[in-house]
């Protein structure tokens, strides 16, 4: 079983081919709305513009699931909506919502949820069958030349469980149980460099950033304080997040100039539906087996963050 979903989930990876995981800038066109829009994206050919304000991104049966569940679900208005599987250039798509269609030039966060950023089956294989990674391994110099242990760095390799872990503790994904991982103001470059945002003080300095010390967008709209508080108890209360160890989603902060905003639940990549038995409350902290993720543990941290930069009334 552990072996059969894996491998559904590898066939999941949308960083084929390509540099894997180097950020690029990827302009992407929105067509009814006659402006281009550069927008944030982990760009390895995996997503198009599509038709009608909508997203391609490479086909991913489990993701594919996920949608066709979370259409169905109470969480419905919080991820963009799913419109099925298209081709192009005899490559399958998962056609969704483009969330940026209804923004005039706007600016972008993507902040990754959770405490756990790999799947426990992972873990399991990477015990059983290890693969050692030179990519993951420079990638981890490159920020910490230190980093590696002494059989890291005869063998110039890391296990992918081992450099997410590092990738976790050296964030603030094991402390607060979500990170930045990226902005674009509007025409500004994009900012990716959080990779050591770790502490409250940093968080919310980048927070700060992103909103331009403009905590008015905090206290109303849909990408506010109160929103992400609607957005909690929706989660509380739904069927599929209840019934799905979330790892790796990330919420999708949009605001723009004219006082739009919004938040959305995106990337169900590695987002996998749980034995019937089990239910998590994705607040228990994760021991290897209960699969839980700490997703709400870090709603609640963000929300408390953005909660004391409120402008006091
Ligand atoms: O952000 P950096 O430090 O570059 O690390 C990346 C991210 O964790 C990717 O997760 P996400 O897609 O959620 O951003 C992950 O993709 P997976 O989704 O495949 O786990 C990559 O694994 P590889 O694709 O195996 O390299 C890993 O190298
Ligand atoms: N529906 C969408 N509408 C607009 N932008 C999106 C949408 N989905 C993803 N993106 C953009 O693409 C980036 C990567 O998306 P994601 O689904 O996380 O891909 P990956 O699984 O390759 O990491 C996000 O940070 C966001 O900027």
């Amino acid at each position: 079983v552990l072996t059969s979903s894996l491998t559904q989930h590898h066939s999941c990876d949308t960083h084929q081919g390509v540099y894997p995981n180097i950020i690029h800038v990827m302009y992407i066109e929105i067509l009814q709305l006659s402006y281009v829009c550069l927008i944030l994206l982990v760009f390895t050919g995996s997503f198009h513009v599509g038709d009608y304000g909508t997203l391609l991104k490479r086909f991913c049966e489990g993701e594919q699931q996920c949608y066709l569940r979370l259409m169905e679900d109470s969480l419905r208005p919080f991820v963009p909506a799913y419109h099925g599987v298209v081709q192009r250039d005899e490559q399958d798509y998962n056609m969704m919502d483009n969330l940026l269609t209804h923004f005039n030039t706007p600016a972008i966060m993507d902040c990754k949820m959770g405490t756990r950023t790999y799947l426990e089956e992972e873990l399991v294989i990477a015990r059983e069958r290890p693969q050692p990674r030179k990519d993951m391994y420079e990638k981890m110099v490159a920020v910490d030349p230190e980093a590696p242990t002494v059989q890291e760095r005869a063998q110039q390799a890391v296990l992918k469980t081992r450099y997410m872990q590092w990738r976790e503790t050296l964030s603030s994904t094991t402390t607060l149980g979500f990170r930045i991982e990226g902005f674009r103001k509007a025409d500004e470059e994009c900012h990716t460099n959080f990779k050591r945002t770790k502490s409250r003080e940093q968080v919310i300095e980048a927070l700060d950033n992103f909103v331009d010390s403009n905590t008015t967008i905090l206290v109303s709209g849909t990408f506010s304080e109160p929103r992400l508080k609607q957005l909690r108890q929706v989660l509380e209360a739904s069927d599929f997040f209840k019934s799905h160890e979330v790892v790796g989603s990330s919420l999708l902060f949009v605001h723009d100039w004219t006082g739009s905003t919004g938040v959305w639940m995106i990337d169900f990549g590695k987002t996998a539906a749980l034995p019937s038995h089990l239910m998590l409350d994705h607040r228990t902290p994760w021991e290897e087996g209960n699969r839980e993720d700490g997703y709400l543990w870090g709603l609640d941290n963000l929300i408390d963050i953005l909660s004391n930069m409120l402008p006091l009334t």
